[in-house]
């Protein structure tokens, strides 16, 4: 032992080190989240602190088997004061005539359409919202992803969750329970790896914010300048929570994860996203190059068994057995403390999917790696590092203007039918070139 170099040595202490800490979030993780999640909270309004109006905002962009189910669980939630403010880009969007809908069927609802988004930056999802945002008439603004689904209380616990020293509160990413192994898949992704990172995150105050349900104070965001001054970021979420944070809010996230119920459910698909997410990350906070593929079970098994071999001696392959047998039954009690009820898949789909994603996971980050471009939607970015974003033009045959000249928007001018109360903005999307119609076009293709 004593003939090996020095650094040798330095490498397996801080490979020890790191694997004692990855345990440690671990534990933080099953605790905090045994803690945490699913409680009640048993803080009644009262006639002199009744529970706030919330404006909830919810970007749509094409429609999926599950969006009615999903937007018709915001109509009848328990929760005395809010309106729905639905935000749709495109005039020709399918979602359009869902809303229309759903407007009918509760009329007793205050809610609202959008159409037409607005042009305050890059981020398409923040230029759909804008409109909504700037008709928002309560204090709380929710921002909440077309594939969410809120139960009858989820609401109320966002709300109770926000004291007054908080400014943002959000809900962990995970799933509803529906059938097949890409929703297994998904389930095990958000349930093992994310709770993990997210939950130990939140009990150590570290900027962890994944924008699909989020609750924000609307007087802090228009401190900042409002929403349209994060248009210039793709991860909005992430900026969001850093500036709140840096004017000495707290944020935290709320007792139920948020169930996300896309009626679209395949892997290649959540496997784009997870790359999506990656490259923004990259990007955003560069150390997570080193510290993500560090921290995968199976990377960080094999090197610490490495290290405690070179360190103590001690038998490899049994070290990396026990490592990543603990890891397993961790991601399981994790898991079954996220769902808070049965798990709806068998044990054995549970290895399958748990041994997918821990040995897919290095080659999706080293794809997020190696191209840099990001693909959302039909739209293409790049970011600086850093974070701001920029589109790259949508190339076609035939138009070779759409390579060389960005999309350029109408000036907005917003008009309101009394009638069904849709309120039509002509920015970004109508009475602009061809390139911006046939991006149109295809988006509304692939969503
Ligand atoms: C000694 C142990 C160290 C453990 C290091 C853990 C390394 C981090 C590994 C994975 C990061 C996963 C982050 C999960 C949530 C991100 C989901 C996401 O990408 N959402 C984006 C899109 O909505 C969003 O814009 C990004 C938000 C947050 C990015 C934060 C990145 C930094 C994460 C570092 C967290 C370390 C927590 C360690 C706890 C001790
Ligand atoms: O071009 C777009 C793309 C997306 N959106 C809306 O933005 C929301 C999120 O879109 P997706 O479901 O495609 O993407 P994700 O779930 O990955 O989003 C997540 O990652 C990126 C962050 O900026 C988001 O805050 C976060 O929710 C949806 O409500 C969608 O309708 C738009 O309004 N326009």
């Amino acid at each position: 032992m004593s003939h090996l170099p020095t650094p040798l040595y330095g490498f397996a202490i801080f490979f020890m080190i790191f694997w004692f800490g990855t345990w440690c979030v671990h534990l933080i993780a099953l605790c905090y989240g045994k803690y945490k999640l699913h409680k009640k909270s048993c803080k009644l309004p009262t006639e002199s602190s009744p529970l706030p109006g919330v404006s909830i905002l919810k970007p749509l962009l094409g429609v999926d088997p599950n969006l009615q189910h999903n937007l018709e669980t915001f109509f009848t939630m328990d929760y005395p004061l809010y309106e729905l403010l639905f935000c749709v880009e495109d005039k020709h969007d399918p979602a359009i005539k869902l809303v229309e809908q759903l407007l009918d069927k509760y009329p007793q609802i205050d809610a609202q359409l959008f159409v037409g988004g607005s042009n305050v930056g890059v981020n398409p999802k923040i230029n759909n919202i804008h409109p909504g945002y700037m008709a928002a008439k309560y204090d709380f603004v929710m921002i909440s992803d077309s594939g969410i689904k809120m139960k009858n209380d989820t609401l109320l616990d966002m709300v109770q969750n926000m004291s007054e020293r908080h400014a943002l509160v959000h809900q962990m990413p995970f799933t509803s329970d529906r059938d097949g192994f890409p929703a297994t898949f998904e389930k095990i992704f958000f349930g093992t790896v994310q709770s993990r990172i997210y939950l130990s995150a939140d009990a150590l105050g570290i900027n962890c914010h994944t924008g699909m349900s989020c609750l924000l104070r609307k007087a802090v965001i228009d401190q900042l300048g409002g929403l349209r001054s994060f248009g210039c970021y793709l991860a909005e979420d992430f900026f969001i929570a850093k500036r709140v944070t840096e004017l000495g809010w707290k944020m935290r996230i709320s007792n139920q994860p948020a169930l996300q119920n896309s009626g679209l459910c395949d892997i290649v698909s959540f496997q784009a996203r997870l790359i999506r997410w990656a490259k923004l990350r990259v990007a955003m906070v560069p150390t997570t190059i080193l510290l993500e593929p560090l921290s995968e079970c199976m990377v960080l098994g094999a090197l610490a068994a490495w290290s405690a071999s070179l360190l103590f001696a001690w038998d490899t392959l049994v070290f990396f057995l026990v490592h990543t047998l603990c890891w397993f039954l961790s991601d399981w009690l994790l898991l079954s403390i996220v769902q808070h009820g049965s798990i709806p898949f068998h044990k054995f789909e549970f290895v399958i999917g748990w041994l997918f994603r821990e040995l897919t996971s290095p080659y999706l980050f080293l794809h997020a790696l190696w191209n840099p471009a990001i693909r959302w939607r039909a739209r293409t970015f790049k970011l600086h590092w850093g974070g701001v974003a920029y589109e790259l033009p949508l190339p076609h045959a035939g138009d070779e203007d759409a390579l060389t000249a960005p999309l350029q928007p109408a000036p907005t001018l917003t008009t309101t039918s009394p009638a069904t109360g849709t309120t039509l903005s002509t920015g970004k999307g109508l009475g602009v070139g061809t390139g911006t119609l046939l991006a149109t076009k295809q988006r509304l293709l692939i969503s």
